[in-house]
């Protein structure tokens, strides 16, 4: 097998949102047809053109690791925490309270060293401190898009409600059996290696990501928590 460079990206989000369903499109480029309840994690490897197109193109491996959302696992969830260079946040466009969770996602991963968990509760979650003192490139993904009035519904909240924009991080509403959902050229494609690329230019090209942290005036003194810079 090639040796590229990879980076590890958690994807996490309440049980049933689709997460599992989104990681198989994104690295099968086809819907998941029948799923289980994922136990533990489990792990999809994309292969990703870093600056597709440009004299800087290069290929790496994008370990997506798709955590299980069950309340029952969150005690043994920190173990797959360590090392993280990129999140993607799941939630189900038709259950606010998914998104509402995210909170508390978070927190489960920034606490991973501590034993707190999943304990913190939504009003710890300060979004400019968590991008600031982690600097990981964050990325949302509403599904089930094709369902119920989600879409309609998110759309019509304020933007200051929505856990994307708290982030700093791009958005993305998808039906996750669509086998289109991330064709080439659309809007979810390029979002998201787009994405992909500022966690590869974080971990391997640092001196080049400063402006895309920059423009979301984060907070430059705060300590760095993650343990692989
Ligand atoms: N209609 C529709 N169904 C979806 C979509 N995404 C996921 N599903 C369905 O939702 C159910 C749960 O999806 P999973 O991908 O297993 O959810 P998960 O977040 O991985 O769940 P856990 O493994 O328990 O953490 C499955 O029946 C999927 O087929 C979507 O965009 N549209």
């Amino acid at each position: 097998m090639s040796n590229y460079d990879k980076v590890k990206i958690v994807v996490v989000g309440d049980s049933g949102v689709g997460k599992t369903s989104a990681v198989y499109l994104i690295c099968n480029n086809q819907p998941l047809t029948s799923t289980a309840w994922t136990v533990g994690a489990s792990l999809e490897v994309k292969l990703h053109e870093y600056k597709e197109g440009t004299p800087q193109q290069k290929s790496y491996f994008v370990d997506l690791w798709d955590i299980g959302g069950s309340s029952s696992h969150e005690n043994t969830r920190p173990v797959f925490y360590n090392g993280v260079n990129g999140i993607i946040l799941v939630h189900d466009l038709n259950n606010r309270k998914s998104e509402v969770n995210l909170h508390r996602w978070i927190m489960e991963i920034l606490n991973r060293d501590s034993g707190k968990g999943n304990q913190s509760s939504d009003e710890d979650f300060d979004p400019e401190q968590f991008a600031g003192s982690s600097h990981i490139p964050i990325f949302v993904i509403g599904t089930k898009a094709d369902t119920g009035d989600g879409v309609r519904q998110r759309s019509a909240l304020s933007r200051a409600t929505s856990i994307a924009d708290e982030c700093g991080a791009d958005e993305i509403f998808i039906n996750c059996l669509d086998i289109k959902a991330f064709a080439p050229g659309s809007t979810s494609a390029v979002k998201l290696s787009r994405f992909f690329d500022r966690v590869i230019e974080r971990r391997f090209h640092p001196d080049h990501s400063h402006s895309y942290y920059d423009r979301r005036k984060l907070w430059p003194q705060a300590p760095r928590i993650f343990s692989d810079e």
